[in-house]
């Protein structure tokens, strides 16, 4: 169980007029800027969820997860995890959580990966058997049998994280942190981590937080998602009330034989919104679900035209998220697609 109560953090930066003047007058007379990248965010994630922390490039998600696994301290709020103060216990916590941090590795670099996951195993104290029933589930599902003599610094990007994960998941931690697990890696390996992680989740009940930019991660993994912008969370609460409350769910792309053009039945020009592109008698409608069916629509148009052909797609988180990312905060209640947690 992770409590996360009222946490901000200010970062000071040192700020320097611009040129040469500037640097020296910097060296007499340091200014400093506060800088607010997490402010005032608030949740709770129950033991053996999966949940997507997401948000734009500098939103906030890395500061946040340093103080919830305990490496940075929280300038105000506080965080429990599993009972635990983070970055008052850093020993204790160590023991209970595992991590992957983007580029970073807790792999030896110069050794055989075997030799660093022996000794991750004394570290974290893993008895004999658990260690071995880990390492022979990580070979299977991670595919790392071939991996275990090669030192760190000979392995490909995927082959670097796959070994990551299994230094990730060794010790059973109850709960795990993966910032950006999947980045840069080719679909087969994607696929694999995915896999893993919901294994390892399902077996253990770990509760897994997971920040990422790719959005198939997140689709497939978490039915809850944070989503923070500048520091504060604008939406708490499941990928599918994200989907079914966000303006438009679905797409019609609509083929029409006519040369006159399209325009919109008086009764959908509410709920429906025609996008023209390029190609030739070709249409796009807008819409959602929870307001109109896509039958409804369709009965509505073959009264006027003749239809050649359709499809009905469902939009992908990508555009969701993109929409409400580009937005911001302040135009998301317009979106629809807002529950703010704290
Ligand atoms: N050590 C630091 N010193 C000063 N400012 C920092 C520091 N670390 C982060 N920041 C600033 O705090 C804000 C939040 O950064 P953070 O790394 O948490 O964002 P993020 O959501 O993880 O971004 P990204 O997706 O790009 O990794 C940014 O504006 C960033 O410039």
């Amino acid at each position: 169980m992770i409590e996360v109560k009222n946490i901000s953090k200010h970062y000071r930066l040192f700020e320097r007029d611009p040129g040469l003047s500037g640097a020296v007058k910097a060296l007499f007379k340091r200014k400093y800027i506060n800088k607010t990248a997490v402010n005032d965010i608030s949740f709770t994630i129950p033991k053996g969820e999966i949940v997507g922390y997401i948000g734009s490039n500098g939103a906030g998600k890395s500061t946040t997860i340093k103080m919830i696994s305990g490496i940075l301290t929280p300038d105000e709020g506080s965080v429990i995890v599993n009972g635990i103060t983070p970055y008052s216990d850093r020993t204790k916590n160590a023991k209970n959580i595992g991590a992957v941090f983007g580029q970073r590795t807790q792999l030896f670099w110069d050794i055989p990966v075997q030799e660093s996951l022996e000794l991750l195993k004394h570290i974290y104290e893993v008895p004999q058997d658990v260690y071995e029933r880990n390492l022979a589930k990580f070979k299977e599902v991670l595919d790392l049998e071939a991996l275990l003599p090669i030192p760190v610094r000979q392995l490909s990007l995927g082959q670097k994280m796959r070994c990551e994960l299994a230094a990730a998941f060794l010790h059973n931690p109850s709960v795990v942190y993966l910032d950006e697990p999947t980045i840069g890696l080719d679909a087969s390996v994607k696929i694999k981590i995915r896999q893993f992680i919901k294994q390892m989740n399902k077996e253990h009940q770990t509760t897994v937080i997971l920040t990422t930019h790719d959005m198939q991660d997140i689709e497939e993994l978490c039915h809850r998602i944070i989503i923070i912008d500048k520091g504060s969370v604008i939406y708490d609460g499941s990928l599918l009330s994200l989907k079914q409350q966000t303006r438009f769910n679905r797409t019609i792309k609509l083929e029409i034989d006519s040369n006159d053009g399209f325009t919109l039945p008086a009764t959908l020009k509410t709920s429906v919104h025609l996008e023209i592109p390029e190609e030739e008698h070709h249409f796009l409608l807008h819409f959602n679900n929870t307001v109109i069916s896509g039958s409804e629509i369709m009965k509505e148009i073959m009264r006027d035209y003749l239809v050649q052909d359709f499809t009905i797609t469902e939009l992908g988180i990508e555009k969701v998220v993109q929409e409400i990312y580009e937005r911001g905060p302040e135009h998301a209640e317009v979106l629809g697609a807002v529950k703010v947690s704290n």
